[in-house]
């Protein structure tokens, strides 16, 4: 083009017209002159338009030719893998030219020997040059399917990942296997970065040689959406041939559809309209089917077509199932006082995995460093702990993170700020000390453990009594309770299998195929048998009809109301059940708060016959159940979140006591509740088995060891809940008393300790 433009002849503009002075004739001559030669330019100019076209034409002939080769050359690179029924490509086999040259580098460079399921389809389609979409579980290997390929490629591949710790984490371990891999990061230092800018301009224009090639550039995606220099780098670059593909990690955080969007993903769309030749491969973990839809048609994708069978032209699709077998899940009872939870959190590490790497995810900053703090000083400093969270400064985090991969440091407690695609494939537990915001937020957290593919535990400490803060936290997040009251089911729920709980909410809430969940060896809806549901001994629990009971929680929230007061679970749990004499407060503002005296007899017929904790389990079940709904107060310093009649409580209360039993109209509401028991090892008893909790309820296990169930945690006799129901009840102020219990230790230490009605606990004793 530029060579057929410089035969153009500009005839030159002459420089002045003739004088106005000159006779009249003179200067018609003059424009007559002047309009010859413009005619004469017209037609040079018009004749050179042909030209160009005619050249254009050609061009683009070629281009089409070129690009039919381009679309032939996607079936006929392998030698076989021929597609199926219509003609695609299977790219799940190892019969393509390069496949013995990516079987090598996968065990050399990086040291492992088989693919995982997907990892080799991907990587094909990936040497290939094809656009891809690939779905895999947390930890099931989403960064080999395009490292590896980098290697086989001539050029970088560019990379965008969302956050600054699992770039700085990839770079670190790419740099340990021998890959060229670079960050462009605000982290990174000036004289770094021109270095980089430098490298890869000397890349595009040839003048690096292959084996000095930076293989892997990381960014963050708004280096993409702000960096203009970037770009306008990154298209010397792709002019110079050297861009080998765009890698977009966690790429559902595009689209609004999904549960973790940033304004920066959407803007990647300039990927595609810059360099439109350029291929796309877009990573997730979970990318339900409108997430998809939305990804694609941001990102300038074509519709997806199945990896093993893929049709020209499209974008190649590769999912794996998100079940994961080596992840053993289970709920436990969250013991009431802090200082307990932290005990029995270090009793479990310190009995199942002492020597073991692992994360505590905590709900707050602060939580997080006083779990740590707490785990530290209660195992004599035999747990190394670090405490990871938004507010930590760059440098601590990025040492923290090299302490943990080392192993120096053996425990993370965190929030979740930490973990997205943190690559240490080693974590043999997942602690969560509180309950998390939904089930999304806890399959992605708990994922973090045995990314490696080994037995690793997921434990969930969980007590109703935590939701009224969890609750506050989410209030203003859109469509935050539905969220929360999965979880809650989630971690109320004695019986169902967890696989087949994820598969459920996940299939529901964002129409996740149930073939997700579907293994070579199990169908979707098969149990696990190892989790702590399937493991449960059926005595650990009961199942109970409780429509009575919440019948009369709903009419003490009615008569409550009907004073003007307000109940959190907490006060509501305490006053169903007659503790600290009947008493609640109402008013506020102003008048201040008085206290009320509430007849349970002439309002519901006497207390609820709960304990402590069945009846708060009764009230999250109502909750799920929209029986109760939250009431959010906003005050000058926090939100409380209080409890009121749900849609459905009509559906209950419109019956008179006497009638509930035998009107056939009236629900029935049952609700499973943990059994206690005193009966539990001792510690030396117990050293014998050092293998988790999980595998010793197997079943086939011994009964001995199957006494040692979640029940056994709880570790209240009822003769001690009756004792606390008393002292409860004697309670003269709003404070109530409670026993907290530390989870299997021998010594079984009990401290008395005072909670209060907003949950805030003192240590008494
Ligand atoms: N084929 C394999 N065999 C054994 N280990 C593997 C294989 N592929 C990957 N791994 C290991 O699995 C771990 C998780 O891999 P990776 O970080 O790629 O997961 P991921 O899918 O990106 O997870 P996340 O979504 O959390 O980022 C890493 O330690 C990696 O080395």
């Amino acid at each position: 083009m530029a060579d057929d433009s410089s035969d153009i002849e500009v005839i030159p503009s002459p420089v002045a017209g003739p004088s106005k002075q000159s006779a009249p004739y003179l200067h018609r001559q003059a424009i007559g002159q002047e309009l010859t030669r413009l005619d004469a330019e017209l037609e040079k100019i018009e004749e050179d338009i042909g030209k160009l076209q005619a050249l254009a034409a050609l061009r683009r002939e070629d281009r089409d030719k070129l690009l039919a080769e381009l679309d032939d050359l996607s079936a006929p690179t392998k030698s076989k893998g021929k597609g199926k029924a219509t003609g695609g490509t299977d790219y799940a086999t190892d019969d393509f030219v390069w496949s013995p040259e990516l079987k090598s580098k996968l065990r050399s460079v990086f040291k492992i020997q088989n693919f995982r399921l997907c990892q080799e389809g991907a990587c094909n389609a990936n040497v290939d040059g094809r656009d891809i979409v690939c779905v895999m579980p947390t930890g099931g290997g989403k960064s080999l399917t395009y490292q590896l390929p980098a290697l086989l490629s001539p050029g970088v591949t560019l990379v965008i990942s969302p956050l600054l710790a699992l770039i700085t984490d990839q770079v670190l371990h790419l740099a340990e296997a021998g890959i060229a891999a670079v960050k462009l990061t605000g982290g990174t230092s000036k004289a770094e970065s021109r270095d980089i800018h430098n490298r890869l301009l000397a890349m595009a224009t040839g003048r690096l040689g292959n084996e000095k090639e930076i293989k892997l550039c990381y960014v963050t995606p708004e280096k993409i959406a702000k960096s203009k220099s970037f770009l306008s780098m990154l298209q010397k670059v792709v002019n110079g041939g050297k861009l080998s593909r765009i890698v977009i990690d966690e790429a559902h955080c595009v689209s609004q559809l999904g549960h973790d969007f940033r304004p920066d993903y959407q803007k990647l769309y300039v990927l595609r309209q810059t360099f439109p030749r350029v291929p796309i491969m877009a990573l997730s973990a979970t990318c339900p089917p409108q997430v998809l839809q939305d990804l694609l048609k941001t990102l300038g994708m074509k519709p997806v077509s199945d990896g093993a069978n893929a049709t020209v032209g499209s974008t190649v699709y590769f999912s794996s199932p998100l079940y994961r077998p080596n992840l053993h899940y289970q709920v436990l009872p969250k013991p009431a006082s802090a200082q307990a939870a932290i005990v029995a959190m270090k009793d479990y590490i310190m009995e199942h995995h002492p020597r073991d790497g692992g994360i505590i995810y905590c709900l707050t900053r602060k939580d997080a460093e006083r779990v740590a703090e707490g785990i530290m000083k209660e195992s004599g400093g035999k747990i190394k702990t670090g405490v990871y969270h938004a507010e930590r400064r760059d440098e601590e985090k990025e040492k923290l993170h090299l302490q943990w991969r080392r192993g120096d440091v053996k425990v993370v407690c965190a929030t979740i700020a930490f973990g997205l695609g943190i690559d240490k494939g080693d974590v043999r537990f997942v602690l969560h000390h509180s309950l998390p915001k939904s089930v999304d937020g806890y399959y992605q957290e708990s994922g973090r453990a045995g990314r490696d593919g080994k037995d690793s535990d997921c434990l969930l400490f969980f007590r109703p009594a935590d939701f009224s803060h969890i609750a506050a936290m989410m209030a203003s997040e859109r469509g935050g309770a539905a969220k929360l009251h999965a979880m809650l089911d989630f971690a109320q729920d004695l019986r169902e299998c967890r696989k087949i709980a994820f598969a459920k909410y996940f299939s529901h809430s964002s129409q996740l195929s149930m073939s997700s969940w579907t293994t070579a060896e199990k169908n979707a809806l098969a149990p696990c048998n190892h989790c702590d549901n399937c493991t449960r001994l059926p005595d650990s629990f009961t199942q109970r009809d409780v429509t009575l009971e919440a019948w009369q929680i709903l009419r003490v929230v009615d008569a409550v109301k009907a004073t003007g007061g307000q109940l959190t679970l907490a006060m509501l749990a305490d006053l169903a059940r007659g503790a600290g004499g009947g008493n609640y407060e109402v008013g506020g503002g102003r008048r201040g708060k008085e206290k009320m005296d509430l007849n349970l007899q002439a309002v519901c017929g006497g207390k609820v016959a709960l304990k402590k904790e069945e009846v708060e389990t009764l009230i999250v079940h109502m909750l799920v159940q929209r029986y109760l709904v939250e009431k959010y107060h906003q005050t000058a310093y926090n939100t409380v979140v209080y409890l009121g009649s749900g849609p459905l409580a009509v559906s209950l209360t419109r019956f008179s006591r006497d009638r509930l039993a035998i009107d056939a109209h009236a629900p029935k509401i049952e609700c499973c509740f943990r059994a206690a028991t005193r009966k539990r090892k001792s510690r030396s008893e117990k050293e014998g088995s050092k293998s988790s909790g999980k595998r010793k309820r197997q079943a086939g296990s011994s009964d001995e060891e199957e006494e040692e169930s979640d029940a056994d945690i709880l570790d209240v006799a009822p003769e001690e809940n009756q004792h606390m129901e008393e002292v409860s009840s004697d309670s003269e102020s709003a404070a109530q008393v409670d026993w907290s219990y530390s989870m299997r230790d021998g010594s079984s230490k009990r401290r008395r300790t005072e909670s209060t009605l907003n949950g805030d606990v003192i240590e008494i004793d």
